[in-house]
């Protein structure tokens, strides 16, 4: 069985980094399907400045016209904290027996060790991880609980931590948002139809409220 793919995010703007490295994800693992996971309340890092409704809008205009990218809302209807560990009990249930591909870029496997219930995530699915520009993999940086677990697919189960080589897109919201603030073009760092809406909406703007 295909395993299924799966993304969370706190998606203040969701860009053409995160998009770009679903695509590959689902190119390298031969997925079907990948599901992507805005969070409601991000456990772990100040909370968006986009509300869940306008980070949902954003994720389904960024994927309406890409097969196999389907907007989850699981995580947006569940209240309180958006841990994954809940995440992923609440998947292996809809899906038994189907494989979980969890999918992050190195940053954050490098926290991971930090995350809430993360042995019990290593028993509920295994990791994707993506390059990203300034965060390198290395024996130093990798927790040794992790290292153990590092291979290179194909996913066999859960507990697996594979990381894949993806094209290194410099992007980050953070970036999107302070140039929004400045009022400065978002062109070609995220889909158009997002740049459209954040700029209709005002999103970001120093000078509206958001
Ligand atoms: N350009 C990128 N390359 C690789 N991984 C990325 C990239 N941008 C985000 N990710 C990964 O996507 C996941 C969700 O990221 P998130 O929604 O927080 O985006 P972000 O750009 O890191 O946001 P922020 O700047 O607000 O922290 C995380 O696992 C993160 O590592
Ligand atoms: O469950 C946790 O403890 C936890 C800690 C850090 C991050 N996460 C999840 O990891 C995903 C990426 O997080 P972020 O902050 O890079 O958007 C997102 O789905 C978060 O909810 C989850």
């Amino acid at each position: 069985m295909k395993p299924l793919g799966l993304f969370g995010g706190t998606f203040d703007p969701i860009h053409l980094g995160h998009l770009r490295m679903a695509i590959e994800v689902m190119e390298t693992f031969e997925l079907e399907s990948l599901h992507l996971l805005p969070n409601k309340v991000p456990p772990h890092r100040p909370q968006p400045l986009a509300s869940a409704e306008q980070r949902l809008a954003m994720t389904r205009l960024a994927v309406e016209a890409v097969p196999g990218l389907v907007v989850d809302e699981r995580e947006l209807k569940r209240p309180g904290d958006s841990y994954t560990v809940d995440t992923l009990e609440d998947v292996a249930r809809e899906f038994p027996g189907r494989p979980l591909l969890f999918m992050m870029g190195m940053d954050s496997l490098l926290s991971f060790t930090s995350w809430h219930g993360w042995q019990r995530i290593l028993e509920l699915a295994s990791l994707a991880v993506c390059c990203r520009p300034g965060h390198r993999l290395d024996s130093d940086s990798l927790d040794v609980q992790l290292s153990w677990r590092l291979g290179e697919g194909p996913v066999t189960g859960p507990g697996q931590i594979l990381p894949i080589t993806t094209t290194e897109l410099a992007i980050s919201a953070t970036d999107i948002r302070t140039r929004a603030k400045n009022g400065q073009r978002l062109d070609f760092l995220l889909p158009q139809a997002v740049a459209d809406y954040i700029q209709a909406s005002g999103l970001y703007r120093a000078d509206k409220a958001s």
